[in-house]
């Protein structure tokens, strides 16, 4: 019998420590027998990725940013995200909607309202019943204090038009992703991205282990070094 697919997004502040489980979390479900896509947003498709570029290099006002990630959104999951889930596959996405909330919502000051109904044309009409909005599974929520983000970033990498951002910001976009996780307990899984990497690599894989999506050897062994 074929198992069902599993669509899994991972959130938090820039330098919450994302980027850096990723890969280690597809690996785990790949030695157990699944198929994993993993892909990003904004981005994931060639329109979706040209998108990106613009919405992380071009000044523009909050609209016209909301605009194009959610267009990007759509191409994303018409041509990578649902046909991967139709197959039975899991997915393992770097950021979706709620970095909306989060970054253009309580970041920039965005009205809800408007990312609400952009988030249920974006997100309705693609999956098997046609009445239904996507949303994740599971977010995984990475949750950091700005002030520690900002020291990960410092020196890291070249910072994008959101890294750029003072820490004001992040406390903003902080607190959107608790609002959206207060909003929806169910779907998130709150790790405390403070703690060491292996102890946050612990954290992640017992959600899935708790979950029973990943066999209990996983969550001693692997990860990130
Ligand atoms: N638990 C951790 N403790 C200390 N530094 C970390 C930890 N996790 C990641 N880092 C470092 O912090 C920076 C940001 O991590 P990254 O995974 O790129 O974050 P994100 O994808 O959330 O922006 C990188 O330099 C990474 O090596
Ligand atoms: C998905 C998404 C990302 N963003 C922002 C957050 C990040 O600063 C940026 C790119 O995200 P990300 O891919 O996490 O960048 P990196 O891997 O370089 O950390 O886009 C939004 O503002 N809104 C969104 O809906």
């Amino acid at each position: 019998m074929s198992r069902p697919g599993l669509f899994i997004t991972f959130e938090g502040i820039d330098g919450a420590g994302k980027s850096s489980h990723i890969e280690g979390l597809a690996a785990a479900f790949r030695s157990q027998g699944r198929t994993v896509t993993v892909s990003r947003e904004p981005g994931g498709t060639p329109l979706a990725e040209k998108l990106r570029e613009m919405v992380l290099n071009d000044p523009m006002d909050a609209l016209t940013e909301s605009l194009l990630i959610f267009a990007a959104r759509r191409d994303h999951l018409r041509n990578v995200i649902e046909p991967a889930l139709a197959r039975g596959e899991v997915v393992l996405c770097d950021r979706f909607t709620d970095a909306t909330f989060a970054y253009q919502g309580a970041g920039r000051g965005f009205d809800l309202g408007v990312l609400a109904t952009l988030e249920r044309l974006a997100q309705t009409g693609l999956a098997p019943d046609a009445d239904w909005m996507r949303e994740p599974d599971l977010t995984v929520w990475f949750d950091l204090a700005p002030e520690v983000a900002a020291e990960r970033l410092a020196g890291a990498r070249v910072p994008d038009r959101f890294e750029a951002q003072p820490v004001e910001f992040f406390r903003r976009v902080a607190q959107g992703y608790a609002d959206r996780a207060a909003a929806a307990p169910q779907r998130f899984a709150r790790l405390d991205a403070a703690q060491e990497r292996h102890r946050v690599w612990q954290q992640l894989t017992s959600v899935f282990v708790r979950k029973g999506w990943l066999a209990i050897m996983v969550a001693t062994q692997g990860g990130p070094q």
